[in-house]
């Protein structure tokens, strides 16, 4: 019998085309693409005369520049990066969604919801949240734009084998703890880079509770651990998600995937390189004070800390250059901290079941004078289901802003980069120093803690709001 192997070395060494001492040569079965990391790419294939590989294994999707208040693209350079990835997936027969098409979208919540994701598969895009993907059981990888270039002209990759590590949530999930929550307490646990040069498993209890959507949440913030991707193992809530997609195998081949995805999974006795437990009984939502994802605390009893806790002299220095940045005090309780803008959407949290736990707090509520509250779907398909359900309503008689998808506020590309000074309580996963706009302070939250912080007017949980304004 073959020694026991963890699901990430099973995919992995199931695209194996040829193995090398350093680095492995790895088949890609879906290569995604948006127009801020490919237009180098597609260049250096045309110079060399090379065609793309294999179109129909690619998919292109405008996200990151395009507006979100109208469909008409005013800024030059936006403009300009989007008709050259038009030109190019025209000139490559590459299959394109455009700014304006109802499937249009941020690249990971699009992917995943045409049913192009499938357990066992190898994803890659040019972009860090290609890892998302991870939780419909792929190993789904961000590459640099030259590494785009090579899978356009290849379909494969020269990656190193990474290490494992096993990250188990165990314990009872109260109720308004959301899996955005998990994520940030894993993060806050084993900081922004604790989880370097690895790919991890999501297991145990918890996460097996966690529908398709919170578990997109969570492996779409692994890279902020500094992993490279991370997974779940597939199971019933993987294939109730997958079936009847437009991507998504039918008939036979349906019965065939799902008995092949039922073995995909981590042996018993497998070994990883690192394992890692996160008890979330006592978590409550948590939020960011600082400038990276690792700077977090609890939303419940947590305080800004004093960089003198910290017992390494490097978190120090960083901590008293994040809370300069962000205009903080050590000893602020997280739940006094004033809010002016709202953005609820990204690739972190801009699916259906974010819009709803949203939508839930906000019903009959208003968002507080002088706060401004944007939502925007993470994809035409999210916007018209939440429209079919009326969440769009709930969104606009609160007072906030509905919008069309795309990255948005999540980063400064586009015409939602804040101008001035603002304090942001956002859904999205990066809280970099000037990532929402030169002046703009960024606290990480769910989306239920952004809708509770809209209503109140400074970081709140929805718990904080009953017997409140309702
Ligand atoms: C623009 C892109 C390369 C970048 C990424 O790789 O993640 C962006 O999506 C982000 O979230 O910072
Ligand atoms: S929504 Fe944000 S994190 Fe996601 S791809 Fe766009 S810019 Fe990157």
């Amino acid at each position: 019998m073959s020694a026991p192997r963890t699901i990430i070395d099973k995919v992995w060494d199931d695209h194996v085309v040829r193995s090398g001492d350093a680095s492995d040569l790895l088949y890609i079965d879906l290569h995604l693409v948006h127009e801020v990391t490919s237009p180098q790419a597609f260049d250096g294939i045309e110079h060399q005369g090379r065609a793309v590989r294999r179109p129909d294994l690619t998919l292109a999707v405008e996200d990151h520049n395009v507006p979100t208040d109208s469909l008409l693209i005013r800024d030059a350079m936006s403009k300009a990066q989007v008709q050259q990835l038009r030109a190019n997936c025209e000139r490559h027969g590459i299959e394109h969604l455009a700014h304006g098409d109802g499937r249009q979208g941020v690249v990971h919540v699009v992917a995943p919801e045409l049913g192009l994701v499938q357990p066992g598969m190898t994803v890659v895009c040019g972009d860090s949240h290609t890892s998302t993907h991870g939780a419909l059981g792929a190993l789904a990888f961000g590459v640099g734009t030259s590494d785009v270039e090579h899978v356009l002209a290849t379909q494969t990759l020269s990656l190193a084998r990474p290490r494992t590590m096993a990250v188990e949530f165990t314990g009872a999930l109260p109720p308004d703890v959301s899996p955005k929550d998990l994520v940030m307490a894993l993060i806050a646990q084993i900081g922004a880079n604790g989880a370097h040069g690895h790919v991890l498993e999501y297991r145990g209890p918890v996460i097996r509770q966690i529908s398709m959507e919170g578990r997109m949440s969570i492996c779409n913030m692994t890279v902020e651990a500094g992993a490279r991707a991370g997974l779940v193992a597939p199971d019933e809530i993987t294939e109730d998600y997958l079936a009847g997609r437009p991507a998504a195998p039918t008939g036979a081949q349906w019965d065939d995937a799902v008995a092949a995805w039922r073995e995909l999974r981590t042996d018993e006795g497998a070994r990883f390189d690192r394992t890692v437990v996160v008890d979330t009984s006592e978590l409550t939502p948590f939020v960011t004070w600082g400038t990276n994802p690792g700077q977090a605390a609890p939303l419940g009893d947590g305080v800004v800390p004093d960089p003198d806790s910290f017992s390494e002299p490097g978190e120090q220095a960083a901590a008293r250059r994040a809370l300069a940045y962000m205009g903080l005090e050590p000893g602020t309780r997280m739940r006094d901290i004033p809010i002016d803008t709202v953005f609820l959407g990204s690739c972190t949290n801009g699916r259906i079941e974010d819009l709803r736990a949203a939508a839930a707090v906000l019903d009959g509520r208003k968002v507080a004078p002088g706060v401004r509250m944007i939502v925007v779907p993470g994809s035409m398909q999210v916007r018209a289901q939440a429209e079919r359900e009326g969440l769009d309503e709930v969104f606009t008689a609160a007072g906030a802003q509905w919008r069309l998808a795309g990255c948005s506020m999540c980063l400064g590309m586009n015409n939602d980069r804040l101008g001035g000074p603002a304090r942001v309580a956002s859904t999205s996963n990066r809280n970099y120093e000037r990532r929402q706009g030169d002046h703009a302070r960024t606290h990480l939250v769910s989306p239920s803690t952004a809708a509770a912080t809209a209503v109140a007017g400074h970081l709140a949980s929805p718990r904080d709001l009953i017997g409140g304004d309702r």
